[in-house]
């Protein structure tokens, strides 16, 4: 009999979870161990900053949920792995062993790379949490009765850019419906070299598509931007060239300011010897498996990916919905298969597939691989992409509310699209 502990309960571990209760028989016990009690839908936190969605709409509490599954689950840090013994201490101090050992733990948001960035005690909102995005909506509130200048980006080293321009537009909309859109100049700071590169070197013709989005909206953008510090209503900026050498400063006021940190792994998790890369990203092969311990997987935001080209300001490769269901996928299989006594065969695909909510709009982007050149460079814009972005969100919620595993975006995201077609 062996213990699956599965670490984190996100946007990958929660569906790992429900796939390893199908699959696996009932001999093997199951454990999910996550930092809070909560579910979160991380993608639905644009709409919660505006008050689109209210936390309970994007949330569900887990132990219930695992439990009528049979699936065991702790609610408590995990604060050390000990790889060597199979063991992890959580922050109540006590230990959990386990036999086979599912990283998912997301990221750490490393705001302090930037002086004075962040929502806690610096200048920046943020929405990569459901928390962060509800302090945007208490700022927001306040400043709608006096509103000023707005900045929405990236800081140099991110790797999500899907986010930053939905909510760029989420914003302009927002404001437009409460008709003090013409009150409001919103800038687009961000790390990437060019707009609509996407920490993917463009997805066909991103730039040209949203370079002619931000024009209709009224943004203005500085991209190649080293933001080096922010201070109470003012983000520091060095603009680089495409050589990477400095060529303007930039001090932009805002009464209200979303920047999206770069990533790094969690600290229990980077501290593991040999287990990950110098930023605490997990190191696999293509087997979703540790390189260094041969029971560890890992999927989803956690593991390391490298960039798909060197840019003047860094920037890394976005992990989403698509790669990390696949990467679920593969570590279910692989994990049922050494148990069974066969070797671990089954592998994630690398392919990147973005929804970008605008509003009423939306934009969808497909990178198959994700390194170019590409067999498959696609992207359209259309109220249907916004619609499809709230169909994700009622069905992925739908899904961890029953407790099933079934992959979205293998059985309907990429059927929707015609991607399955194109790939043909
Ligand atoms: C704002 C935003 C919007 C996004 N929108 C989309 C989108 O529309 N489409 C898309 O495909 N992708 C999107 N992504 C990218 C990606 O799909 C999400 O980031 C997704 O949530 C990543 O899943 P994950 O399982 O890797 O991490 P998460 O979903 O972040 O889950 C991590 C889990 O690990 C737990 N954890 C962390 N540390 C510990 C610890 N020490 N001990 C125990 N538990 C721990 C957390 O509590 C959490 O349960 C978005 C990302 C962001 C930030």
């Amino acid at each position: 009999m062996a213990h699956v502990l599965v670490i984190g309960a996100g946007v990958g571990g929660m569906p790992a979870a429900y796939e390893l209760r199908e699959i696996l028989p009932r001999e093997h016990r199951i454990t999910v161990i996550s930092a809070v009690d909560y579910f979160q839908f991380t993608p639905s936190n644009p709409w919660i900053a505006v008050h689109w969605r209210e936390r309970q709409h994007t949330t569900l509490e887990i132990a219930p949920l695992l439990e009528r599954k049979g699936i065991g689950f702790i609610a408590q840090p995990v604060t050390a792995i000990d790889a060597e013994a199979n063991r992890l201490t959580l922050a109540d101090g006590q230990g959990v062993d386990y036999d086979y050992l599912v990283i998912t733990t997301g990221p750490k948001l490393s705001f302090d790379e930037v002086p004075g960035a962040g929502p806690h005690g610096g200048h920046t909102h943020s929405i990569c949490t459901v928390d962060h995005a509800e302090r945007f909506w208490q700022d927001y509130q306040a400043f709608l009765e006096n509103p000023g200048p707005v900045v929405i980006g990236a800081m140099p080293g991110a790797s999500c850019f899907g986010p930053a321009y939905e909510f760029a537009f989420i914003l302009a909309t927002d404001l437009r419906r409460r008709k003090l859109r013409h009150k409001v100049p919103i800038t687009y700071v961000s790390s990437e070299p060019y707009v609509g590169h996407m920490g993917l070197g463009g997805v066909g013709d991103s730039k040209s598509m949203l370079e002619s989005e931000f024009r209709q909206n009224d943004i203005k953008w500085i991209t190649n931007a080293r933001t080096t510090k922010v201070e109470a209503g003012k983000l520091f900026v060095t603009q680089l060239d495409d050589l990477g050498n400095p060529y303007q400063e930039h001090e932009l006021p805002f009464k209200l300011a979303m920047m999206l940190p770069a990533f790094k792994g969690v600290d229990a998790v980077a501290a593991v010897p040999g287990l990950c890369n110098p930023r605490g990203f997990v190191l696999i092969d293509e087997h979703q498996r540790s390189k260094k311990y041969r029971n560890i997987f890992a999927a989803g935001v956690c593991v390391a990916i490298p960039p798909v080209e060197v840019t003047p300001v860094p920037t890394g490769a976005p992990k989403t919905g698509y790669m990390i269901e696949s990467m679920v996928s593969a570590i279910v299989h692989n994990i049922v298969a050494e148990l069974n006594g066969r070797p671990a065969s089954a592998r994630g695909t690398w392919n990147a597939i973005c929804l970008a909510d605008m509003g009423d709009t939306g934009a969808a982007f497909v990178a198959l691989p994700q390194i170019p050149p590409r067999n498959v460079n696609w992207n359209r814009k259309g109220k249907w992409v916004h619609l499809a972005k709230i169909g994700f969100e009622k069905y992925f919620l739908h899904k961890m509310r029953a407790g099933h595993s079934e992959p979205i975006y293998e059985k309907y995201v990429l059927k929707a699209l015609g991607i399955l077609r194109l790939e043909k």
